[in-house]
């Protein structure tokens, strides 16, 4: 099928159908058109326009019943988007520049000038092209735009994988669809929670629940509440977590590590949109925005089963999964100036310069416990400092570093990982090539810094410099 032309149709107004459709045909063939409309009673026009997006209007000056001028001024009134070339006769020129001040686009006469009318449709087509694309590429300029920001100013991020989680928050914000975030420990998962709230109900409450370690009865009773005398203990009647979030976010914590019948209580919940408190058989409505989050792998955990499939899919509808800090090692230098504030800030102290090469070290070490490893590596390390420039010390002991010893992030990294996962060549090269090959990538990863690039290969600097002065010789 021939692609459309113009995107919009053009609708051609004229009370004459033989000229009507002799324009038709000449903009087909002289301007490539084929996207359009002829209607020749100007009181249909309205409603036309009322039922259909149209691109350009040509309309004709002598009507009967509604006249071009007249239409004109309720096309400006009523749709002033759509632009309209008007098509005059010879002695109608002062109302052509009467419409023109009306707010006509243009206008041609139309008996004598075929050519200028065709060329005049051109470029109010290719105006028309321009707007379009001007109005697509503002709306892809405004996705890329938070219309918040304010409301994600406390997660501390440069990396685009983040921005576009925002942005996914932002998109999602008005679904009543609950949320599941995930991602390994100390990520920034209940912070993310928080920015889901703050851009979803930010006028109501904000209630956290941790569910790991609760028992099915103490899930029940947290989160459901319960009547008075609904068992033994209970003295009087106690609203559950869910109600104290009516109208704000409910953050269950740690959704990985609820028990099997406990599942099947959160199921219910969240397929019917209801629960019952303990002791009561009147059913409460669940009028909170609810937000998941785990350090474990859910999709792992449902195929082995251990995990409600259905529950799964049911948590699912919209998913954010935040990657570890060794992933967005942009990070770090903005994390660590964030830290070291306010570390200082909480300790009365100054905020101290950290030396060039930290950000270095860190960089090559693995943050198994990602961000709050990261802080509080920071406050120990403020804590201790004494004088101006911070000491590295601390860091080091902390990424388990000491004379000789790989770093701890790496000494896991190397334990966990077989030797099959070294893809060693059919034949060894000699040691001295493979110890070349070596001190390379440890260079590689401190990114220069011999000092650095000593300690993940556990030698001494000098050792380091005199290996790569023989290596020059
Ligand atoms: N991008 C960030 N900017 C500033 N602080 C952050 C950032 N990410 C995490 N933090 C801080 O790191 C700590 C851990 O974050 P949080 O508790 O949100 O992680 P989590 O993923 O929920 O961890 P867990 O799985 O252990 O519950 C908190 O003190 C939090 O304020």
């Amino acid at each position: 099928m021939a692609k459309k032309y113009p995107l919009l149709p053009l609708l051609l107004v004229d009370d004459e159908p033989v000229w009507l459709h002799s324009l038709a045909v000449n903009l087909k063939l002289n301007v490539g058109i084929n996207n359009l409309i002829e209607c020749s009673d100007s009181r249909d026009v309205l409603e036309l326009l009322d039922r259909q997006e149209i691109g350009l209007i040509l309309l004709d000056l002598t009507m009967p019943h509604l006249s071009g001028e007249e239409l004109l001024s309720l096309i400006v009134e009523n749709h002033p988007a759509v632009p309209v070339i008007i098509l005059s006769g010879l002695n109608q020129l002062e109302t052509a520049v009467r419409c023109m001040r009306l707010g006509a686009f243009d206008y041609f006469v139309k008996t004598t000038e075929q050519e200028r009318l065709l060329a005049g449709i051109r470029r109010a087509l290719n105006h028309m092209e321009l707007e379009r694309e001007n109005r697509t590429l503002k709306a892809q300029f405004m996705r890329h735009e938070l219309q918040h920001p304010e409301l994600f100013a406390a997660i501390i991020t440069g990396n685009k994988h983040m921005r576009s989680i925002f942005q996914y928050i932002e998109a999602v914000a008005g679904s009543p669809e609950p949320v599941l975030i995930t991602g390994e420990s100390g990520v920034g998962k209940e912070l993310v929670a928080k920015a889901v709230h703050q851009v979803s109900t930010p006028e109501g409450p904000w209630v956290a629940v941790n569910v790991a370690g609760l028992d099915d009865n103490t899930f029940a009773d947290t989160l459901f509440g319960h009547t008075r005398g609904a068992y033994t203990g209970a003295d009087s009647q106690r609203a559950g977590m869910i109600e104290k979030a009516t109208s704000g976010t409910l953050f269950l914590d740690e959704i990985g590590d609820l028990s099997p019948t406990s599942q099947v209580k959160l199921l219910r919940l969240m397929q019917e949109g209801e629960y019952f408190p303990l002791g009561s058989d009147t059913a409460k409505r669940l009028q909170a925005r609810v937000v998941f989050a785990t350090n474990r792998d859910l999709a792992a955990m449902q195929s082995s089963g251990a995990f409600r499939k259905d529950l799964y899919y049911r948590l699912h509808a919209h998913h954010v999964q935040i990657p570890p800090l060794r992933e967005r090692l942009e990070d770090l230098p903005l994390l660590l100036d964030f830290f070291l504030q306010k570390a200082a800030d909480s300790l009365g102290k100054k905020k101290p310069t950290p030396p060039e090469e930290l950000a270095v070290l860190l960089a090559t070490y693995y943050f198994p416990g990602n961000i709050r490893e990261l802080r509080s590596m920071v406050y120990d390390a403020v804590s201790l400092h004494q004088g101006r420039k911070l000491s590295m010390d601390s860091f080091k002991q902390a990424i388990g570093y000491g004379d000789g010893e790989p770093l701890e992030g790496s000494k896991q990294e190397i334990e966990s990982a077989s030797s099959t996962e070294f893809i060693f060549p059919e034949r060894l090269p000699p040691l001295k090539q493979a110890a070349d090959l070596w001190v390379a990538e440890a260079l590689r990863r401190s990114q220069g810094n011999q000092n650095i690039a000593a300690q993940l290969l556990g030698i001494s600097p000098q050792a380091l410099s005199k290996r790569l002065k023989k290596q020059q010789s």
